[in-house]
C-alpha cells in the first residue's frame, strides 16, 4: 500500500485554528470524572420489525443485545478510587470526510488516558487500507496537537469507504488480532457502520477479542433514526452551504440576471439541501424525496420550475436560486430505472463503453435524449456501495439546460413574453466538506470519542455511540449505546407495503420524513420564499459570541427525544393495559389507539417485549 508521506504530520497552523485549538469541549455530566454508570435497557429488535427474523439469522451473536445507558454515578461510586486495566484501542476514518471527525479520536484518546495512563490508542495510517495493511500511528497528546478541532481528516487519512469482501474482512481481523486490541473505533456514515456490524459479528464468531463500535460521522446527516438525532459534520456543512447559497441569492438579486442551481451534497437523502433551505430561503427547492413521492417525471420537474420562473417574471423578476439535492436525480422515477439498469451492468462487468449498447430499447431512448455530459457522468464506475456516483453527476446542469430549452420553446410559442432566460450552476460539496467543524460538531465528536471508550471498557461489541437531547446544552445531553443491529432492515424491491424483504441487512440512509416538522416548514414558506425573494443570510460559521452556539433548524424543530420519554411511554403502556381490557366501551379502545399512536414507532425498536404486545390494540 502506497502512502501519503504528508499524513499526520504536524502542521503549521493559523491564528484563527490555533484559537480553534484552544477550545475545549463540554462533556455532559455523566461522562465528566473516572467513574461511570453504565445500566442495561430493554433488548432491541429492528427499526423494521418485519425484518427482525433476517438480521437475527444473519447476525447470531450480536443481535437483539440491549440499548445501554451511561449515567452519572451515585456518591459512593463517583467517590470510590477505581482502578481500570489499560485497553488497546484501534480507530479508523472508514467514511468519507466529515468536519469533526478528529475529535472522536481526541475523545477516545482523552477517555482511554483518564481511565488509564498505560491505554494505548493507535490510529490506521490511510483509512481502512491502513487497517488491512496495519499502518499505524500511535496518538499521543502532541501528534493531536494540530488536529484539535480541525477540519478535514489528514490526521490519519481515508481511502475506500469498505470493509466488506472476505478479504478485507480478514485483513481487518488478522491487524486486530497482531495488535491485539480490545476495541475498533469505525469512523462513518451507514455505509461504515453496516460494515462496522458485520465486522463485529465476524469477530464474535471468531473468537476474536476485539470489539467493534461505530461512530455516525457523515455530513449526509442520512444515519438519522428514533436514536440518532444526527450525524458529525451535517451542522458544520449546512453552516457553510447555507452562507455560500445566501451569498448566490445577493449576488442574484443585486444584478437580477441569472437563476443561480445550485446542487448540495447529501448523497442519496435531501436532509442537508433541506436544512440549507431553511437557512438561507432560496426561492425553489427540490427534495429527492417528494419527487420520489409523487413519482414527479423529468419532464414535470422542469415544467413546474419553468412555471416559477414564469411567475416571478410577471413581477419583473428575472433572477432566482434554485436549490436541489445530490440524490434528486436517482429520485426521478424514469432516472432510477436507467441508473439501475446501468449499475447491473457495472456489477456484470460490462465495460463502461459497452454499456449504451445494452440498455433496454426505452432506457436507450431516455439515454439518448439526455446531453452528452450527463450520459457521460451515468456511466462513471460505481461508489463503494455498488450504486451511481451521485456527486459526479451534474444534476444542476441537467435542470439548467432543460430549462432554458423548455423557457425558449415557451417564448417561440408566445406563452412567455419575459426576457431570455439565463442560468449560472454550481456544486457546493467539497468546500464544504473541508470547513473547519462549528462548536456543536466538535464538541458533539468529543462526546462520542468519550462513550466509544465507555462502551469498549464495558466490553460491549457490535455497538454505536450516540447522544440524545442534543437540542439543549452539552450538559442536557444523555448518553447511550445502540446494538448496530438495532438500526439494520431489508430493502423491499417493490414499495408496496406487502412486498417481500430481500438482500442483506443494513443500515439505509434514512431520507427526509415528508410528515416531518422541518418539511412541514419548509412546504408553509415555500410560495413566500419563490415570488418574495425572502433571502436569509445566516453568515460565516461564529465560533465565539451569540451565533455560536447556533444549531442545525431541522434538529431544533423536530421533537426526537424518544429516550428521555422511554420511561414515561413505558408507564403509559402500563396504565393502557390496566384500562383496555376485554369488553372495555368502544370509546376507551379509540382514544387509548389514538394516543397510543405516537408512540407505537418509539415502542417498536426500544423494547421488543413491549412492540409484541402492540396487535392487541390493533395499531398496525
Ligand atoms: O467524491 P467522493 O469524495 O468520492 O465522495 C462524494 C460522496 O461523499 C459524500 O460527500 C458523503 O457521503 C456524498 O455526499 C458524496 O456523494
Amino acid at each position: 500500500m502506497s502512502m501519503n508521506a504528508d499524513l499526520g504530520k504536524p502542521r503549521e497552523l493559523t491564528g484563527l485554528q490555533k484559537r480553534r485549538a484552544l477550545h475545549q469541549p463540554e462533556l455532559p455530566p455523566c461522562l465528566q470524572g473516572k467513574a461511570i454508570r453504565v445500566e442495561f435497557g430493554d433488548s432491541t429488535t429492528t427499526i423494521d420489525p418485519t425484518c427482525a427474523n433476517m438480521v437475527a439469522q444473519e447476525f447470531p451473536n450480536t443481535f437483539g443485545q440491549p440499548l445501554v445507558h451511561f449515567l452519572k454515578p451515585n456518591k459512593m461510586d463517583a467517590q470510590a478510587n477505581y482502578e481500570h486495566p489499560p485497553i488497546r484501542v484501534g480507530v479508523v476514518f472508514s467514511g468519507r470526510q466529515s468536519p469533526g471527525g478528529h475529535n472522536v479520536i481526541w475523545g477516545v484518546y482523552d477517555a482511554m488516558k483518564t481511565q488509564n495512563l498505560q491505554s494505548v490508542l493507535l490510529g490506521f495510517i490511510g483509512g481502512t487500507e491502513g487497517l488491512f495493511a496495519n499502518q499505524t500511528l500511535e496518538i499521543t497528546d502532541d501528534a493531536l496537537s494540530a488536529y484539535r478541532n480541525q477540519g478535514g481528516f489528514d490526521f490519519l487519512g481515508r481511502t475506500v469507504d469498505q470493509i466488506h469482501t472476505t478479504e478485507q474482512v480478514n485483513a481487518a481481523m488478522s491487524t486486530c488480532c497482531d495488535l491485539d486490541l480490545d476495541g475498533l473505533v469505525i469512523i462513518g456514515g451507514v455505509t461504515s457502520n453496516s460494515d462496522a456490524a458485520q465486522l463485529a459479528e465476524t469477530f464474535a464468531n471468531h473468537n476474536c477479542k476485539t470489539k467493534v463500535v461505530g461512530v455516525p460521522v457523515s455530513l449526509n446527516g442520512d444515519l438519522k433514526n428514533q436514536f440518532v438525532e444526527t450525524t458529525v459534520g451535517f451542522d458544520t456543512v449546512c453552516k457553510v452551504n447555507s452562507q455560500l447559497i445566501s451569498n448566490v441569492c445577493l449576488d442574484a438579486i443585486s444584478a437580477g440576471k441569472y437563476y443561480h442551481f445550485v446542487r448540495v451534497m447529501g448523497w442519496k437523502a435531501s436532509h442537508v439541501a433541506l436544512e440549507c433551505a431553511l437557512q438561507s430561503q432560496p426561492n425553489m427547492v427540490i427534495l429527492g424525496e417528494e419527487v420520489a413521492f409523487s413519482k414527479l417525471t423529468l419532464k414535470e420537474i422542469i415544467s413546474k420550475i419553468c412555471d416559477g420562473v414564469q411567475a416571478r417574471a410577471a413581477q419583473e423578476k428575472y433572477h432566482g436560486v434554485l436549490l436541489i439535492s445530490e440524490g434528486l436525480i436517482e429520485s426521478i422515477p424514469e432516472m432510477f430505472a436507467l441508473i439501475q439498469e446501468i449499475n447491473i451492468l457495472h456489477s456484470n462487468k460490462v465495460p463502461e463503453n459497452n454499456i449504451p449498447s445494452q440498455l433496454s430499447p426505452w432506457a436507450t431512448a431516455l439515454y439518448n435524449y439526455l446531453p452528452p455530459f450527463i450520459r457521460r457522468e451515468l456511466l462513471l464506475h460505481q461508489d463503494s456501495d455498488n450504486s451511481a456516483q451521485l456527486s459526479q453527476i451534474d444534476t444542476e446542469q441537467l435542470l439548467a439546460h432543460l430549462v432554458e430549452a423548455e423557457m425558449n420553446k415557451r417564448m417561440k410559442e408566445g406563452k412567455y413574453i419575459g426576457r431570455k432566460f439565463s442560468s449560472v450552476c454550481h456544486f457546493f460539496g467539497y468546500q464544504a466538506r473541508g470547513s473547519l467543524p462549528s462548536n456543536f460538531d466538535c464538541d458533539y465528536a468529543y462526546v462520542l470519542g468519550h462513550i466509544c471508550m465507555h462502551i469498549l471498557a464495558a466490553g460491549l461489541n457490535g455497538y454505536m455511540a450516540f447522544a440524545t437531547n442534543m437540542k439543549e446544552p452539552t450538559n442536557k445531553w444523555r448518553c447511550a449505546a445502540v446494538p448496530l443491529t438495532a438500526m439494520m432492515s431489508v430493502k423491499r424491491h417493490s414499495r408496496s407495503p406487502g412486498a417481500v424483504p430481500t438482500g442483506k441487512p443494513v443500515i439505509h440512509p434514512s431520507p427526509v420524513d415528508l410528515q416531518g416538522k422541518a418539511y412541514a416548514l419548509l412546504r408553509e414558506k415555500a410560495s413566500s420564499f419563490l415570488l418574495d425573494d425572502f433571502y436569509r443570510t445566516p453568515g460565516g460559521i461564529q465560533f465565539d459570541g451569540s451565533g455560536a452556539d447556533v444549531k442545525p433548524i431541522t434538529l431544533t424543530v423536530e421533537d426526537q427525544d424518544y429516550l428521555g420519554d422511554i420511561k414515561l411511554l413505558q408507564d403509559y403502556l402500563e396504565k393502557v393495559r390496566n384500562i383496555v381490557k376485554p369488553g372495555c366501551s368502544r370509546e376507551i379502545l379509540k382514544a387509548a389507539i389514538s394516543s397510543m399512536s405516537s408512540v407505537k414507532d418509539v415502542l417498536k425498536v426500544m423494547s421488543a417485549p413491549f412492540y409484541a404486545e402492540l396487535p392487541l390494540f390493533n395499531l398496525n
